[in-house]
């Protein structure tokens, strides 16, 4: 299986959480995972293209920025519309990530917008497939803490610096995100 993660960081918070769950899509032999950063300018590479042409699954992310996805994952998106009247990405799983500084932020509007995304690719769409941590005993660093159903959310507190957040239990949900994406990847590959 080829799963790429295609993710914009402005400030570095985003791209630990695209490196924890790039790095659980490692920990599977069956996977070969690469991570392709959307730079300052809203651009990737031709060779990076290439690479999610190829991939059996694409996983987006982004920080939420007023309440979406960053301008550069737009144009990104935007520039993605070529595959789009190709069919080049329709049938490849998908699916996606996002980082904010609230504990909700209005992050589910970037989460929505990737599953819109995915959908205008005729892409099939990897939900978390676990269950929130919300009872009264839970913990900030537990799996899942945030609490989302359709994809993985982190928070990474306003003046919170890459070496502080997003913090571990966030990195950890973001590796049981990757179990779950290769999950379904390899149901829908076989
Ligand atoms: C322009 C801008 C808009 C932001 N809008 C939101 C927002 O809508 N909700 C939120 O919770 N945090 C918001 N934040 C905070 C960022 O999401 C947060 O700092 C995040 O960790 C940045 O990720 P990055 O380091 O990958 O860029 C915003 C930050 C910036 C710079």
């Amino acid at each position: 299986m080829h799963i790429v993660t295609v993710f914009h960081s402005g400030y570095g918070h985003t791209r630990k959480l695209a490196e924890a769950f790039h790095l659980g899509l490692k920990q599977d032999e069956r996977v070969t995972a690469a991570l392709v950063e959307i730079d300052e300018n809203g651009d990737i590479t031709d060779g990076q293209w290439a690479l999610l042409d190829e991939a059996d699954a694409i996983i987006f992310g982004s920080p939420t920025y007023m309440g979406m996805a960053s301008w550069q994952f737009k144009k990104f998106a935007d520039a993605s519309s070529k595959r789009w009247s190709e069919d080049k990405w329709r049938n490849k799983v998908a699916g996606g990530f996002t980082n904010s500084a609230s504990m909700n932020g209005d992050k589910h509007s970037t989460l929505h917008y990737f599953f819109t995304l995915a959908s205008q690719h005729g892409m099939l769409w990897a939900n978390m497939g676990m269950k929130t941590a919300n009872s009264k005993d839970a913990q900030r660093d537990d799996i899942n803490y945030v609490g989302a159903f359709v994809g993985l959310m982190a928070q990474s507190p306003a003046d919170a610096d890459t070496s502080e957040a997003p913090g571990k239990g966030d990195l950890a949900t973001a590796g049981e995100y990757a179990k779950r994406v290769i999950e379904v990847t390899a149901q829908w590959c076989s």
